[in-house]
């Protein structure tokens, strides 16, 4: 599938980061981060192994805290913002995790229903079932309604962690590479959905993937980091178009561990 174009405010930032730093002991890992998203964008970070791409979206996302630099997500201030705004916060982001993080001993209704139960209190038992078969026939699996986690593919369950993430209905999304373990006809439905939902949700994302395939499919714009830093922002074509011998390195190292669509 196509990625539809999209229209890009660029005055209307919804994460901004500047001069981020952050370090474990004497590892250095992010040496000074600057980014702008922008609502209904899908910004891709592209980078190896390693290189701080999931620090980075902890620190957006309020699970880790940055030693200098700003910090803005949806107008806060991440290094000053207060508990009880930190928790209203993250229910409007969406993080979608590696793994999954469904709970195998529940049905996948009772796992999607889990976050507004606890979130939504004044919510009546019908408005969350309605919910919960509309997040999950968004992602196209109303038929696993009553069946459990180890009954799914892996592509399945890694929409049925998303659909979980936006029935909270998020304005931004955090992708830890999504397609992470799939195969590629499974990948490309990843990629598709995550498409669809920038599209129906109007959220603004970020992804983060080592998969050029994902990368150029569902990226409005690419990030690349190296060694915790931005060494090119643009699209996936400027990018690599570059004759910037690291872009060079990574795309050859991708092409050498057997991504075909990588070819130029
Ligand atoms: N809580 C932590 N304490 C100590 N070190 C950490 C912590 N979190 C991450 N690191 C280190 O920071 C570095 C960057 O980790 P990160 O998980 O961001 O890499 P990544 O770019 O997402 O890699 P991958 O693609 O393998 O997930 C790694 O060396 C990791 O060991």
């Amino acid at each position: 599938m196509i990625k539809q174009p999209v229209h890009i405010d660029e005055s209307d930032v919804v994460i901004r980061l500047r001069s981020l730093e952050k370090s474990f002991g004497n590892l250095h890992v992010l040496r000074g981060i600057d980014l702008d998203v922008h609502k209904g964008e899908n910004v891709v970070v592209l980078g190896r192994s390693g290189t701080g791409k999931s620090v980075l979206i902890k620190i957006i996302s309020g699970l880790l805290k940055a030693d200098a630099g700003e910090v803005w997500v949806l107008g806060e201030d991440m290094n000053a913002i207060n508990p009880k705004s930190l928790r209203a916060l993250r229910l409007k982001i969406g993080f979608s995790f590696q793994n999954s993080a469904l709970y195998d001993s529940m049905t996948i209704k009772e796992n999607l229903e889990f976050p507004l139960v606890r979130n939504k209190k004044h919510l009546t038992r019908k408005e969350i079932n309605l919910a919960v078969e509309k997040v999950l026939d968004d992602v196209g699996l109303l038929q696993t309604l009553r069946q459990m986690p180890a009954e799914l593919s892996g592509g399945q369950r890694k929409r049925v962690g998303i659909a979980r993430t936006l029935i909270l209905q998020p304005e931004i999304m955090l992708y830890d590479e999504p397609t992470a373990g799939l195969d590629p006809i499974t990948s490309t439905d990843i990629n598709n959905l995550i498409n669809e939902v920038q599209q129906q949700y109007g959220t603004s994302s970020i992804i983060i993937t080592h998969d050029l395939t994902c990368a150029k499919t569902t990226g409005d714009r690419i990030a690349m980091m190296v060694e915790g830093r931005f060494i090119q922002q643009g699209s996936f074509e400027t990018i690599f178009e570059s004759n910037d011998p690291t872009v060079t390195s990574f795309y050859q190292y991708n092409f050498i561990n057997g991504d075909e669509t990588n070819q130029k």
